[in-house]
């Protein structure tokens, strides 16, 4: 009788820590090398790992670039827990048949509440007036104690109107009852316009006529820097700038020295140039809200986020199926 061939199950790397769950699901369908740390490999560790890997499920923090690409000669796919890609070098990626997904839709929500949350307590200076509280400076009653600037109401400039910008937008118009403005690579058809109560305008009017601008746009190198000392400029010395997207995206330094001047108002920040580096002049100002990239930290989207980068790896591994991708080679590696 003959015995049949066992399938052999592909192998996969986890580069950082996530969910038992999520790993223990990985390990039915695959034979699973993981970092259980918090701390990325080096380069070249993840590049020594990935040899005879076909997939690899990433935090977004590491390159998956030419070079990687060309020493594992293996790898299939490369699963983002996600929604921005930067670290992918996708033109490298097209070219060497690799795909790459990552996870949009499940973090929007979360991501957009959050981006609310900065830009209240940014407008409203509430880590500011708990700094002032928890040093003991809360003596008495004054009439203009901590006072901030206004956001029901407002005008409200989204630039970059994805799934996110468009999630904040809703907020704003529907329970702030804030006037929308947007800039966009791309304007929305006029239904998803009428949906977000949202209006197209061009990248200076928006800098010029927000009250409060929030950034949700995609980091490129085409818009490094989209936010220096020439935008701040143009915006009101009443603004609240909010920056959800990605560092690089503000000119962190032009950004301290505009708040340190007052130029703006105040800014709200979950991201930043180099992070986990934070610029010092951002952390000597008074005016800025800073938090350590935590927009989409609810345990429960995080779980969502690392079950579509494995539900990803399954699916392609698999059944050759891509759920979230952000690439289709042309020639996918066999
Ligand atoms: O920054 C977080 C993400 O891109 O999901």
């Amino acid at each position: 009788m003959d015995t049949p061939t066992p399938t052999a199950r592909a192998a996969v790397l986890v580069a950082r820590r996530i969910f038992p769950e999520t790993l223990a699901r990985l390990r039915q369908h695959f034979d699973v090398d993981s970092n259980d740390a918090d701390e990325d490999w080096s380069q070249e560790e993840l590049i020594r790992r990935l040899q005879g890997k076909a997939g690899v499920l990433l935090t977004g923090t590491q390159r998956v670039d030419a070079a990687l690409l060309t020493a594992c000669p293996r790898l299939r796919i490369a699963a983002n827990m996600t929604v921005g890609y930067n670290n992918f070098d996708v033109a490298a990626m097209d070219a060497a048949g690799v795909v790459g997904t990552n996870t949009p839709d499940v973090l929007t929500e979360t991501t957009a509440d959050f981006g609310m949350a900065l830009l209240l307590a940014a407008a409203r200076r509430v880590t500011e007036a708990e700094r002032y509280l928890r040093a003991g400076q809360w003596t008495r009653w004054t009439v203009d104690l901590m006072a901030g600037a206004e956001v029901h109401g407002t005008t409200l400039g989204i630039l970059g109107m994805g799934r996110i910008g468009q999630a904040i937008a809703r907020r704003g118009a529907h329970g702030f009852g804030m006037r929308v403005l947007y800039h966009n690579r791309r304007r929305l058809d006029a239904a998803t316009e009428q949906a977000c109560r949202a209006t197209y305008v061009d990248k200076a009017t928006l800098l010029r006529e927000a009250d409060h601008l929030m950034l949700v746009l995609p980091y490129t190198p085409e818009n490094h820097h989209t936010i220096g000392a020439a935008e701040l400029a143009l915006m009101k010395p009443t603004a609240v700038l909010v920056n959800l997207a990605r560092g690089g995206i503000v000119d962190d330094a032009a950004l301290a020295e505009a708040l340190r001047q007052r130029r703006i108002a105040a800014a709200g920040l979950d991201v930043f140039e180099g992070e986990p580096h934070v610029h010092p002049g951002l952390l000597q100002v008074p005016n800025v809200v800073l938090t350590p990239h935590i927009a989409s930290a609810t345990l429960r989207t995080r779980r969502a986020m690392a079950d579509l980068a494995a539900d990803n790896l399954i699916a392609y591994l698999t059944e050759g199926r891509v759920l979230t991708p952000v690439n289709r080679p042309p020639q996918p590696r066999a």
